[in-house]
């Protein structure tokens, strides 16, 4: 397996708080990663780590070998409550290729197929602002792998949704492991969702990363005496 982002020592402090206490961890490509932990944990801010929006404090982020100091285009995002723009669905999928340079004509065959395998392709002319939640969450991931990024980072990809779509989302996801060679990296508060989908599960606690395992493995013989007490739910919020 090749590694495609190595976290090395990585640290975060905001305003002389530690917000991750040192982190030290490799993501492999065409895998799927869960990341879970009770609020605070510092989720979110290992997303902002290794996608190049926040700089440790100390350690280093390398992607592909090379200390990563800032976005990188191969790493897409999806935070959580993604933004839309005002204007159709073509419109917004299309934003990356558009940025790109690429003409009208291949940016329409580009959406439609990649909007032919999320299953909304009778969107493209609708107006995104419109959306319901879940078609908003798969326009929102459609537009970040537009551009055939290598890692999708995904923040709470399903908060909100109903159990329909929650389950049309991890389809997809999986559909990008798998047919897409993409690895994804996505928190999650529900921890079965990463028990159904990721191959890889990292426990995050009070900033330190407490586990880490096949997912199988964490779920069902979890070493830590924390990740015991939040997989039976008894790590309260
Ligand atoms: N820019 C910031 N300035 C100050 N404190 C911050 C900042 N960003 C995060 N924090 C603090 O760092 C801690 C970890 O935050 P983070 O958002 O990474 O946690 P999380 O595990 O994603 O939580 P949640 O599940 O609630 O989204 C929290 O206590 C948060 O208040």
């Amino acid at each position: 397996m090749e590694i495609l982002i190595q976290v090395k020592n990585a640290t975060v402090e905001i305003d002389g708080k530690t917000i991750l206490k040192p982190i030290s961890y490799r993501f492999e490509n065409e895998k799927v990663y869960g990341i879970i932990g009770p609020n605070g944990a510092g989720k979110s801010t290992l997303l902002k780590i290794i996608s190049g929006f926040l700089t440790p404090t100390s350690g280093e982020i390398y992607f592909h070998g090379k200390v990563l100091t800032e976005p990188d285009k191969r790493i897409a995002v999806v935070w959580q409550k993604p933004y839309m723009f005002q204007t159709n669905v073509f419109q917004n999928v299309a934003y990356g290729l558009k940025v790109r340079g690429v003409p009208r004509k291949e940016r329409k065959e580009q959406v439609l197929e990649i909007l032919k395998q999320f299953q909304i392709d009778h969107l493209i002319d609708q107006k995104a602002k419109s959306l319901s939640g879940g078609e908003m969450a798969k326009v929102a991931i459609a537009r970040a792998i537009i551009t055939s990024p290598q890692v999708l980072i995904l923040d709470e990809p399903t908060a909100s949704l109903d159990p329909q779509n929650v389950l049309e989302i991890e389809q997809l996801i999986l559909k990008l492991k798998n047919q897409f060679q993409m690895t994804v990296i996505m928190v999650t508060h529900n921890m079965f969702q990463a028990k159904r989908i990721a191959d890889e599960t990292l426990f995050l606690h009070s900033g330190y990363l407490i586990e880490s395992q096949a997912t199988r493995r964490m779920f069902e013989n979890p070493i830590h005496e924390l990740t015991k007490k939040f997989i039976l739910g008894e790590v309260h919020f």
